[in-house]
């Protein structure tokens, strides 16, 4: 029951008036993969949705005809595998997710998907660049630190760059903290908030506990909790043992997220998602890219909130962070220098 329950809340709001006037193309990248399609399921089912476009390099037409079954009023189109399906998929989208790309077996590291999943992120982004420059882009790929700024850097060698229309989707990491310290303290996960910022791999993940509901957990238990979220994702690789990665909790956060994206666009005032995006907050540092809460708007990014009061422990995790992230963002800038 409650799980059930849960689950729909990701609709919770369904604004009937606003979405029945308002036509949003949402477009998937990657549709076929294991994201992609329990992802464009989610969409099928949100009512904010008008047209869902698939895109894959194989399996898009036939996800696409699957889900157009559903008795859900979108229309579902899947394009062909070449650059006119690619241009055609994209064209007068709102939102494009991007969850294209490589997932990794045990014993990787997420940068080690660099070397295969930069170039597909790069063509992807160049095709979004001409075809629909105007769309928020939802970047899922990993290494999200490294493939965010390939994006950036994309659209910013085209003269189409605007920094508050791109997302690296770090929701995953904010779902397993409230669902991981639920089961510490027998708490209800879906009214657990634990802000979750920095970027989207190992140390550079930072939960900020004494901004939850549990600020006195400390010692061992603090310890263990925040090692369990910030390697959160190796636990799937290992239990699906070579099989891939996250795929059904990631999908969700992914339609968590364009929910939210367009809850904001039709009007809804205060809506908060953590998210990787350029951010203020440490370029003094040389760092231009940062995940924190952020509020969204119709256009995007509208307030990116700093990480707030922090003790000294977390001080510590946020150093440590900072170091790996800039190294992490600086290769995804050294990528699309050296390989336009
Ligand atoms: N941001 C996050 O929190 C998370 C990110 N990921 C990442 O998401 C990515 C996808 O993971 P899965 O869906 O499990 O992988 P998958 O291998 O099951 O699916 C990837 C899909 O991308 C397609 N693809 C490859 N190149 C393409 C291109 N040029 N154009 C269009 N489609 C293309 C493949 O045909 C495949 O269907 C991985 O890089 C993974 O690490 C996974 C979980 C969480
Ligand atoms: O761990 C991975 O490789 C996939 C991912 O990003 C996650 O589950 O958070």
């Amino acid at each position: 029951m409650f799980a059930a329950r849960q689950t729909f809340n990701l609709f919770q709001k369904r604004a009937f008036s606003a979405s029945a006037s308002q036509a949003s193309k949402v477009t998937v990248l990657g549709a076929a993969g294991g994201i992609g399609q329990p992802l464009s399921l989610l969409l099928k089912l949100n009512p904010r949705v008008s047209e869902l476009s698939l895109y894959d390099i194989r399996g898009g037409p036939g996800v696409a005809a699957d889900l157009s079954h559903i008795n859900a009023n979108s229309t579902v189109t899947g394009y062909e595998p070449n650059t006119e399906g690619l241009h055609a998929a994209l064209k007068g989208s709102e939102i494009v997710l991007i969850p294209a790309g490589v997932p990794r077996k045990p014993g990787m590291t997420r940068d080690d998907l660099f070397n295969t999943n930069a170039s597909i992120v790069r063509d992807l982004a160049k095709a979004v660049a001409e075809a629909s420059p105007e769309a928020k882009i939802l970047v899922i790929s990993n290494p999200v630190n490294s493939t965010v700024p390939i994006v950036s850097e994309v659209f910013k060698a085209r003269g189409v760059y605007n920094p508050k229309r791109l997302f690296g989707v770090t929701t995953l990491d904010v779902v397993r903290a409230s669902r991981f310290i639920s089961q510490v303290q027998g708490t209800d996960p879906s009214a657990e908030k634990v802000p979750v910022v920095g970027g989207h791999s190992g140390v550079t993940i930072v939960p900020l506990l004494s901004q939850s509901g549990h600020a006195s957990l400390a010692g061992e238990a603090r310890d263990a909790l925040v090692n369990r979220i910030q390697f959160g994702g190796d636990e799937v690789v290992k239990a699906k043992d070579g099989a891939g990665s996250a795929t059904l909790s990631m999908a969700m956060a992914g339609a968590r997220f364009a929910e939210s994206l367009l809850r904001a666009a039709q009007g809804e005032k205060g809506v908060i998602e953590p998210t990787f995006v350029d951010s203020p907050l440490y370029k003094d540092q040389g760092i231009d890219f940062f995940a924190s809460r952020v509020e969204l708007g119709a256009n995007g990014v509208e307030q990116i909130h700093s990480v707030g009061e922090i003790n000294e422990y977390e001080q510590k995790l946020l150093d440590a962070c900072l170091v790996d992230l800039k190294k992490n963002i600086q290769k995804g800038v050294d990528f699309v220098k050296a390989n336009p």
